[in-house]
């Protein structure tokens, strides 16, 4: 299993090895022991599973305020994504930047999302499913989102219209949102 960091401190790209033979392969897609030997230590709770079925997708930018943030181990299951990480820690040296990684089936790569970020992603292919662990359960009192097209991200697909949902399409932009979350170094 590869960790990497990224630029945005916390977040990482984490590649499983994967063993193929005749019949395909096999892949321990997450270990603890893995993530505590490298210093990760998280304890997921819940595991999360969506499909978009149409390209260009986008869901995000989201996040779960405190007390119930939640920190993210996002995978693609099928098809492909790219996948968006924002800092939101206010007083982070990196507040408002951003890293994106094409997460898919075929690359196996998976993106760790701290709490204090935001979370979104936009499919690249029909029929693309996202598995992703969670350190804390649903709590839709805490549930947050910020315009995806107002964080300066350059997203891959020049997309005039994404399919969003309801509460994407009415997200409030990032210029004029106040995050719940501060830089702790
Ligand atoms: C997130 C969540 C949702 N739901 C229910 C609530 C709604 O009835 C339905 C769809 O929820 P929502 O439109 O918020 O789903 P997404 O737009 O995929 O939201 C997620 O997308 C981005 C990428 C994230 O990182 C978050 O996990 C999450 O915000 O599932 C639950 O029952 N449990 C849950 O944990």
């Amino acid at each position: 299993m590869d960790i990497a960091q990224t630029d945005l401190s916390g977040v990482h790209v984490i590649t499983p090895d994967r063993f193929g033979d005749h019949r395909g392969f096999f892949s321990e897609s997450y270990s603890k022991r893995a993530f505590e030997a490298a210093g990760l230590a998280y304890d997921f709770v819940q595991d999360n599973h969506s499909l978009s079925s149409q390209t260009g997708t986008v869901r995000g930018l989201h996040f779960q305020a405190p007390p119930h943030a939640q920190d993210k181990l996002v995978r693609c299951g099928k098809g492909s994504l790219f996948d968006v990480s924002v800092d939101i820690r206010k007083g982070s040296p990196t507040y408002g930047q951003w890293v994106g990684e094409i997460l898919s089936f075929e690359n196996g790569k998976q993106l760790l999302v701290p709490a204090g970020f935001l979370h979104g992603f936009m499919t690249l292919e029909p029929d693309t499913e996202i598995v992703y662990k969670c350190t804390d359960y649903y709590a839709p009192e805490c549930d947050g989102a910020v315009r995806w097209d107002s964080c300066g991200v350059t997203w891959p697909l020049d997309v005039a219209a994404p399919v969003l949902s309801e509460k994407d399409l009415a997200a409030q932009v990032f210029s004029s949102f106040d995050s719940p979350f501060e830089y702790k170094g």
